[in-house]
């Protein structure tokens, strides 16, 4: 396989831990159901290839998310590879769905507009919090590590830039309730370096501890590489990222695929920075889901080193 020279920017971090996201947000918006076993076999895949964290599935309302209403089949499935599997819990229903499987790791996940917390989750920001409370209470007194999604971090729909102190509000608010580690979200992808570097640094200049901090990325404007390099820039070292760059959220307008898996650890390994990801039985997963899917993978990446892909699909 052809592989980028390897050229390191001083100052970046060693080692960067990729959150996958293929299985949930990747698929999430599919319109046609994807087999439980199907989904198992992606998950599989991921943690094959060396992704040490694959986020699993969804414990939402199944009518809000009719692709991941499986969750209860999917996750016994999959529940004894050996990697971080966290899953997606809006509430206290599924924070008890997703216990009873016997995760270990959940996410609750905010929004910096009303626009989008309305959309989402069928509640206002402080509403939203509130009904996160009791969750992570409850995660973490069992033991059970809770990740904070937020949402519309750079810019929103319906309601345009997003100010980066109604971004801090929500992310403090999101640790004070004990959130472990918290993922700044690019919904709909239009966030620049600049930007990314701003919110980065007011947040850490609040006393918010970088290594607490993920970045997750859309790609609608081809900025997302650019944007994560500009997060490592900053000390980040969790990068959410789905395989084949599949996504998007359904309650989002605009919103499309996350950053590319693929992308990303081309990127990182011509930079030199540890990521433990198997490039090629990765490109071979994403080959493997875009067949299932019946459509090419968006990443360049992909294309790049598979290149019979477009013409087999
Ligand atoms: C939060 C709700 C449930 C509120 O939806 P609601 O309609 O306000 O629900 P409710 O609290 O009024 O409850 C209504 C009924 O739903 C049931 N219910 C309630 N909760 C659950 C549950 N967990 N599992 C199963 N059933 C549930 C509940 O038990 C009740 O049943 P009834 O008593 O009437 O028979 C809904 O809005 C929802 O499920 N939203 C999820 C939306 C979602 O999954 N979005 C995509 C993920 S976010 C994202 O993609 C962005 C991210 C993370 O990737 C980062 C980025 O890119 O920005």
């Amino acid at each position: 396989m052809t592989l980028p020279m390897q050229v390191p920017i001083p100052g970046l971090p060693a080692r960067v831990r990729i959150h996958e996201v293929g299985p949930r947000d990747g698929l999430q918006n599919e319109k046609a159901t994807v087999p439980t076993a199907v989904k198992a076999d992606f998950v599989r895949r991921l943690a094959e290839a060396g992704l040490t964290t694959v986020e699993a599935t969804s414990f939402v309302h199944p009518e809000w998310v009719p692709q991941l209403a499986d969750a209860e089949e999917l996750f016994p499935q999959v529940a004894a590879l050996p990697v971080a599997l966290p899953v997606l819990v809006p509430n206290e229903r599924g924070l008890d769905r997703a216990l009873a499987l016997g995760a270990r790791r959940v996410a609750v996940f905010a929004s910096a507009t009303e626009s989008f917390a309305k959309a989402n989750l069928n509640r206002t920001v402080d509403e939203s919090l509130a009904m996160f409370a009791p969750v992570v209470a409850r995660a973490k007194a069992a033991g059970v590590h809770v990740r904070g999604y937020l949402s519309m971090c750079f810019g929103d729909p319906w309601e345009g830039a997003v100010p980066v102190p109604r971004v801090v509000r929500v992310c403090r608010a999101l640790l004070d309730l004990g959130c472990d580690e918290l993922s700044l979200g690019d919904t709909i992808g239009v966030a620049t370096p600049g930007h990314v570097t701003a919110l980065l640094d007011e947040l850490t200049g609040q006393g918010v501890p970088v290594d607490a901090v993920g970045v997750h990325f859309h790609d609608t404007y081809g900025q997302a590489l650019a944007n994560t390099l500009a997060a490592l820039q900053r000390g980040v070292t969790t990068v959410d990222a789905s395989a084949g760059g599949l996504g998007g959220c359904p309650f989002a307008k605009s919103a499309t695929g996350n950053l590319a898996t693929e992308d990303l650890v081309w990127m990182l390994r011509g930079l030199g920075v540890e990521t433990g990801v198997d490039l090629d039985r990765l490109v071979a997963t994403s080959v493997w889901m875009a067949a299932h899917l019946n459509r090419p993978s968006p990443s360049r990446t992909v294309r790049a080193l598979s290149p019979t892909h477009h013409q087999e699909q």
